[in-house]
């Protein structure tokens, strides 16, 4: 699974901080099987887990899916875990940086309370090209950013592009007490399905990103205005009227099908050299 030959550390010794690596273990029976059961795993299941800690979601995780991949960081729960786990075959600890660490080959479904401070990098880890076979996956997120990524609409054209081809739910809210040591803020159990249909092609992500990027640069902006240096008007109706987008309406406002519909009829109606660049 590794990339790179790097020496591992021990992370818990370096300098940023006592809890950098968001080591908020958690500890709420409850929490835990919301967790495993918005997962839904079954024994064909690889399951990645993300930040493993000392195991809490990894045995329940090991009892339903076929294999655990138990990737963490820290060399001191790493070497717990492996202890722990000797006597059960489908668990492998990997010790390393998940940023690091060589997604799976095949299909597989990710379980994961994650480090907060590196949830976007994960993310685009997941669901960017280098996860095209990430599946599904329940993750433990900031409530913020689990809010962020949920909401109906979002200015963010990575997280449009993301939700293109991704269903996000939003499953419960989970009290900071739930862990320990507990984070300055409450968290959220998200799920993330990779769509049968996708909106758009995930070969198209990045030309997805530069138009979306380019119509929210002002977004409280009329949907007319917003797009007219991408169609002509005689396009702009055509692309509007099959998106059921009003021309008055805010471009922050679109709904996700309406960001699809649109994308779709520049590809189809407007020359590429008015498609704008990344
Ligand atoms: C919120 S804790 C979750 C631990 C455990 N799964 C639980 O639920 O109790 C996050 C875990 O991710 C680990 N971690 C932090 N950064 C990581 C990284 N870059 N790669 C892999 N694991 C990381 C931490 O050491 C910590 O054990």
């Amino acid at each position: 699974m590794r990339r790179h030959n790097k020496k591992h550390r021990t992370i818990r010794k370096c300098k940023s901080g006592p809890n950098f690596t968001g080591q908020h273990l958690l500890h709420n029976p409850r929490t835990i099987r919301r967790l495993i059961e918005a997962a839904s795993l079954g024994p064909t299941d690889t399951v990645l887990e993300i930040g493993a800690g000392k195991g809490v979601l990894t045995f329940p995780a090991a009892e339903k899916a076929g294999k655990v991949l138990a990737v963490e960081i820290d060399a001191d729960f790493a070497d717990i875990l492996r202890a722990k786990a000797a006597a059960y075959p489908r668990i492998t600890v990997i010790q390393d940086d998940i940023r690091e660490v060589r997604l799976p080959a095949g299909p597989f479904c990710v379980v994961a309370n994650l480090p907060f401070a590196i949830t976007t990098a994960i993310l685009e880890k997941l669901l960017g090209t280098e996860g095209k076979t990430f599946q599904r996956g329940v993750f433990i997120l900031e409530q913020g950013a689990a809010r962020r990524f949920t909401q109906h609409q979002t200015l963010d054209p990575r997280l449009l592009k993301w939700r293109m081809i991704f269903d996000f739910e939003m499953r419960a809210t989970v009290p900071r007490t739930h862990f320990a040591p507990p984070p300055r803020v409450d968290a959220a159990i998200v799920r993330i399905v990779r769509r049968r249909c996708p909106r758009i092609p995930a070969k198209e992500g990045k030309r997805f990103i530069a138009f979306a990027a380019y119509a929210l640069s002002e977004p409280k902006r009329m949907a007319a205005d917003a797009f007219k240096g991408i169609f002509t008007s005689v396009q702009l109706g055509t692309a509007f009227k099959n998106a059921k987008v009003m021309r008055e309406q805010a471009v922050a406002s679109l709904s996700l099908d309406q960001w699809a519909a649109l994308f779709h009829a520049m590809l189809r109606y407007a020359p590429p050299y008015r498609w704008p660049n990344g």
